[in-house]
């Protein structure tokens, strides 16, 4: 059976510029992933290799055995719904876009997640604040029935108390076979959920281990991923 994502000597380049090398990455049916790394390391950047933004990068990428971009997509679920969409929407109006636009939203889950974020239909984007629109993104994500979910620092902007909720309630609104990659730089939040770590570095997947292994040596993920870096690792 084919792992949900696959990443096999991807490597990219921007303005001449080298962001990502020598990429090899295997993730499994159901885990959840940290993707961790500093400001600048290449997390958004992979996201967008992997879901087909980024073009021109060489390596192989297949996202439940799917090389082909259009087989991606329909394949991944990524939290930039937002991008593109007019300002004057409102939250009816881009569910309404979503249905028409993905055979898998499902409407039933995307009520639910919105009653869950304490959003409503009447609700224009240009009146949502920075967090109630990640929030929204969120929504909109993961009503999607897809194999993997790419979610890009999706609690920023989000309260503390709402960040708990939402992500105390990922492991419920979950499909047990569906990967859900995150990343984020709270590690210690989202810690509790984890099955899998993968760390950024020096361009390239510098730590890919599991978060039970971690644990099993007595340290919080956020100690692990911490004392990396002080260990001399910001080189
Ligand atoms: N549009 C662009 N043009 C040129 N270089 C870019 C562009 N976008 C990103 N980069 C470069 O690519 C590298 C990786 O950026 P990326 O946004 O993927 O990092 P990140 O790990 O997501 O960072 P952060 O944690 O700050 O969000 C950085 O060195 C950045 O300068």
């Amino acid at each position: 059976m084919s792992e949900n994502l696959e990443l096999e000597n991807v490597s990219y380049k921007k303005n001449r510029q080298e962001i990502l090398k020598n990429i090899n990455l295997k993730i499994g049916k159901g885990k959840i992933v940290a993707l961790l790394g500093e400001n600048g390391a290449g997390k958004t950047t992979l996201m967008r290799i992997i879901s087909g933004l980024a073009k021109n990068y060489h390596g192989i990428v297949k996202v439940n055995g799917e090389q082909d971009v259009v087989q991606r997509k329909a394949n991944l679920s990524m939290t930039d719904a937002l991008k593109g969409l007019l300002e004057s929407y409102t939250i009816e109006q881009v569910k309404n876009f979503f249905l028409s636009l993905y055979s898998d939203f499902d409407i039933e889950e995307f009520e639910k997640l919105k009653d869950f974020m304490k959003l409503n239909d009447e609700m224009k984007l240009s009146q949502l604040s920075r967090g109630m629109k990640q929030k929204l993104e969120i929504a909109l994500t993961l009503s999607r029935k897809t194999n993997l979910y790419l979610l890009d620092e999706p609690f920023s902007g989000i309260d503390v108390m709402a960040r708990k909720r939402i992500i105390n309630s990922i492991l419920l609104w979950k499909d047990p076979d569906a990967t859900i990659i995150i990343s984020d730089h709270f590690v210690n939040e989202i810690s509790s959920i984890l099955d899998e770590i993968v760390i950024i570095k020096d361009k390239t997947i510098y730590r890919h281990l599991s978060a039970d292994d971690v644990r099993a040596e007595g340290k919080s993920i956020d100690q692990y991923y911490e004392a990396l870096y002080e260990d001399g690792g910001t080189e």
